[in-house]
């Protein structure tokens, strides 16, 4: 987390990773807009900030929804960018859950590494599970990171407190030192976007989502395309 006399917000970075199709960008728009929406382009990272009203103050929140392309490759930048880590795999997907198993070894293998938190998604598909519950509870325990499962499409309760977790034990860690800041970056494109990252038209009110491709999070690079989104969030 970090604040300084500038920035008297503190700003929270979340790295959200799973395997493709799991629902990474579902839940992160879900998070902050309350809205599902079904389709989202996957091949690139996407950035979205977003100040939010908590108890103790607002925070600036900044989320990576990190594209699994290639899934042999972990994304270190990502990771290392961020305060905290949204570890999501699919119920209805072994191999989504192996990922996620094989994410949270490397997390640990990381020095200064983020605190963490694994979902398991699309609860609302029981009949396809392949994972259960108890593996997901136990993979968590294993790790001392929190867990729940949740269906984003049907606006699970448990997301918004997973994510509340997130911000709360991020805001309890020291700052980590950046070369750059994103948010400077960010900032410079907030306002009157007209591109559409997310092939939608959405109203825009608030937050930014932005493409942010391989290298760009610790590089100060203007970023081209820019969307913003509507946003309600609120914990
Ligand atoms: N039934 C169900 N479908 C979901 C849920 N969450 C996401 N989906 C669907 O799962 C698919 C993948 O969702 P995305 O949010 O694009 O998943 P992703 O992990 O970002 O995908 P990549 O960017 O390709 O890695 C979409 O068709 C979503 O509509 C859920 O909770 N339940």
């Amino acid at each position: 987390m970090k604040a300084d006399d500038k920035n008297p917000v503190p700003r929270v970075r979340i790295a959200v990773l799973g395997n493709v199709n799991v629902g990474k960008s579902a839940l992160t728009v879900r998070y902050l807009t309350r809205r599902f929406i079904g389709e989202y382009r996957s091949n690139t990272d996407l950035l979205y900030r977003q100040t939010i009203p908590l108890e103790q103050g607002v925070i600036d929140v900044e989320i990576v929804d990190i594209s699994a392309e290639n899934e042999n490759d972990f994304p270190t930048e990502q990771i290392q960018w961020a305060d905290a880590c949204m570890v999501v795999y699919s119920i209805t997907s072994r191999s989504s859950f192996d990922y996620a198993i094989r994410s949270l070894g490397e997390l640990k293998s990381m020095q200064n590494a983020p605190s963490a938190y694994l979902v398991g998604n699309k609860a609302d598909l029981d009949h396809l599970r392949e994972v259960s519950e108890k593996e997901g509870a136990s993979i968590a325990a294993a790790h001392s990171i929190g867990f729940c499962e949740v269906s984003v499409a049907e606006n699970s309760s448990n997301l918004y407190k997973a994510f509340e977790k997130l911000l709360m034990d991020s805001r309890a860690r020291p700052v980590k030192p950046r070369k750059f800041s994103v948010s400077k970056m960010i900032g410079t494109l907030m306002g009157n976007g007209s591109s559409n990252a997310l092939g939608k038209q959405t109203p825009m009110q608030g937050g930014t989502v932005v493409p942010c491709h391989k290298g760009e999070l610790h590089k100060s690079r203007v970023v081209k395309r820019r969307q913003a989104f509507t946003t309600a969030a609120s914990l």
